[in-house]
Parts: structure tokens; C-alpha cells; sequence
């Protein structure tokens, strides 16, 4: 069995605790970050990045060392320093608490991992190897780059529009579902957005007027 359940947390407004200011805190801040968490960063030192975030105030920096402060706040903890018995204290005081915990370098006591992840506006396309491998994670999500361009943003903004529409304007379930499938068709993904519209309204018109006889 494999134990990981995979979700979409919604992350917005949510208190995220991370421990260590380096690399893999930036990585882990900056993916946050996007979801509009609200993080504290607890860490003597800082990157460069993070510095700017927190001066631009989209993250909150507590200039200290982990001895075991108090995480029941928070609803993500991170822990991302380079000692391990750092990391080790953070999961000791994290555990008390019901939050989602990740200790970077024990992948064996996180109950959430991150996996590698390809964003175009709203398609979300999420690579995990369960901790096996993040490399292999990582090669197939440049590879799902490389199939699924920036073109996909408006695309899937254009079903989303459309659904709404078929669902208003077209009553049986069938014929919606075979506008579905069609709008799923190349063309419509690699068209531009005006041309792509005229191409749904034309099929919305014929279907109508199919359904009309
Ligand atoms: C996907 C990604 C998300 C993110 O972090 O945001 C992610 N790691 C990424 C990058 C990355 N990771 C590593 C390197 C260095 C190169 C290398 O060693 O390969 C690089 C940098 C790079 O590849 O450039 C090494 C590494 N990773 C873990 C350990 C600890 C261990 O295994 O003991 C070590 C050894 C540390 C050491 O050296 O001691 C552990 C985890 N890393 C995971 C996720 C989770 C499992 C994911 C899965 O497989 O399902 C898990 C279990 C926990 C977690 O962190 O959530 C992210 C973006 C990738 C992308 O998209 O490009
Ligand atoms: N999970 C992953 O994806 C992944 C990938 C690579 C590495 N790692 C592991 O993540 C950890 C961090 O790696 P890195 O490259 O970001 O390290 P780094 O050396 O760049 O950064 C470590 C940070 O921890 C801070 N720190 C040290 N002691 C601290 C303390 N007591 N309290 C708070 N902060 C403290 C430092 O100031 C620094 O900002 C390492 O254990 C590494 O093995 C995990």
C-alpha cells in the first residue's frame, strides 16, 4: 500500500511555520507562497529572496535560532535547517500538534511530502515518487513543461467558460457531454483565444439547431 493521499489543500490565509532560512526553505516558501499562505520563517540567516519578501511584508522572519519554540499555531511546519537534531526538535514539538509536517531531510516521519508540479493557471499537474526519487520527479515535470505550454492558462479558462454555458443552455445531458468531449479536440487548445470562441460558438449554434428539429 501506498499511504499517500494526494489533495488540493486551499492554502489561502493559512498560518505556515518554516524552520531554516536556506535553499530548500526558499523553494518551500516560494511554492507557499503562490497559494497565499501566511508564513513565518524562524532562522537566524536568511536568503536573499527571502530577505525581499520579508521586506516587501509577504512573509514574516523571526530572527532566531529553533530551541523548541511553541508550533501549535500553525497549520504547515517545515523543517529545512542543515542540523539534523534541529529538524529532529522541530518534528518532536510539531507532533504534539495536528498540523502537516515535512522534515526535509526525513522524508520517514513527514506526514505530507511536496511533489514536483507543473502550474498553468488553474491546471495543476502534480508529479510524486512517494520520496523514491525527486529527481525522476523533477525529469518527468520538465518533461510536462515541455507538453503542456503556457498556452493551457487560457485554454482551461475557456472551458471553465464554456461549461458554465453548455450547462445553461443545452438540457440534455448527452449532447453536453459530446460538447465536452469536442471542446477537448487539439484545435480548440492550439487556436487562439478569440478564434477559439468563434469555433464554440459555431458548434453551440449547430447543436442548438439540431436539437430544435
Ligand atoms: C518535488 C520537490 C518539491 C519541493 O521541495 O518543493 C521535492 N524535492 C525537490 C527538489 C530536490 N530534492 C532534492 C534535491 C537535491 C538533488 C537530489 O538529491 O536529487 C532537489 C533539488 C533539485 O532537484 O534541483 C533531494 C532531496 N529531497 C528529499 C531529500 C531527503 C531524503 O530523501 O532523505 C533529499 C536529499 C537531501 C540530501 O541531500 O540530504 C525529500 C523530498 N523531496 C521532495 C520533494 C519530497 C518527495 C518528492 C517525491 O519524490 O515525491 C520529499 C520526500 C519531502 C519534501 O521535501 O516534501 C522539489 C522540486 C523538484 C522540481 O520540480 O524540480
Ligand atoms: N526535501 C528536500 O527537497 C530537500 C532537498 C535538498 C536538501 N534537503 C535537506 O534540507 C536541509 C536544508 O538544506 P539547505 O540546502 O536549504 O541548507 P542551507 O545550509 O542552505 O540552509 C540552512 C538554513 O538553516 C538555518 N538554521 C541553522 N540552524 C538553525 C536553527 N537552529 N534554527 C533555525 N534555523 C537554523 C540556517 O541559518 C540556514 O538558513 C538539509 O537537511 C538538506 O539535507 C531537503
Amino acid at each position: 500500500m501506498n499511504p499517500h493521499y494526494p489533495i488540493h489543500v486551499k492554502m489561502e490565509g493559512m498560518l505556515c511555520a518554516v524552520i531554516g532560512g536556506g535553499e530548500v526553505a526558499q523553494r518551500k516558501v516560494g511554492s507557499l507562497l503562490e497559494c497565499g499562505a501566511k508564513i513565518t520563517i524562524i532562522s537566524p540567516e536568511i536568503t536573499p529572496l527571502l530577505a525581499e519578501w520579508t521586506e516587501q511584508g509577504k512573509i514574516n522572519w523571526k530572527r532566531e535560532l529553533y530551541q523548541g519554540q511553541d508550533l501549535s499555531p500553525y497549520f504547515f511546519i517545515v523543517a529545512a535547517t542543515n542540523h539534523r537534531h534541529v529538524n529532529y526538535s522541530v518534528y518532536e514539538q510539531a507532533k504534539r500538534t495536528k498540523a502537516f509536517i515535512n522534515i526535509a531531510d526525513r522524508p520517514d516521519l513527514c506526514n505530507y511530502i511536496v511533489p514536483s508540479t507543473v502550474k498553468r493557471g488553474r491546471l495543476v499537474i502534480s508529479v510524486s515518487t512517494s520520496g523514491a526519487s525527486p529527481s525522476l520527479a523533477s525529469k518527468l515535470r520538465r518533461r510536462l513543461e515541455r507538453e503542456f505550454g503556457q498556452e493551457y492558462e487560457g485554454y482551461v479558462d475557456f472551458l471553465a467558460q464554456m461549461r458554465l454555458k453548455v450547462l445553461q443552455e443545452i438540457k440534455d445531458a448527452t449532447v453536453r457531454k459530446q460538447i465536452f468531449q469536442e471542446l477537448l479536440d487539439d484545435r480548440y487548445v492550439e487556436a487562439p483565444s478569440l478564434q477559439r470562441e468563434q469555433m464554440a460558438d459555431a458548434l453551440l449554434q449547430q447543436v442548438k439547431q439540431r436539437e430544435q428539429l
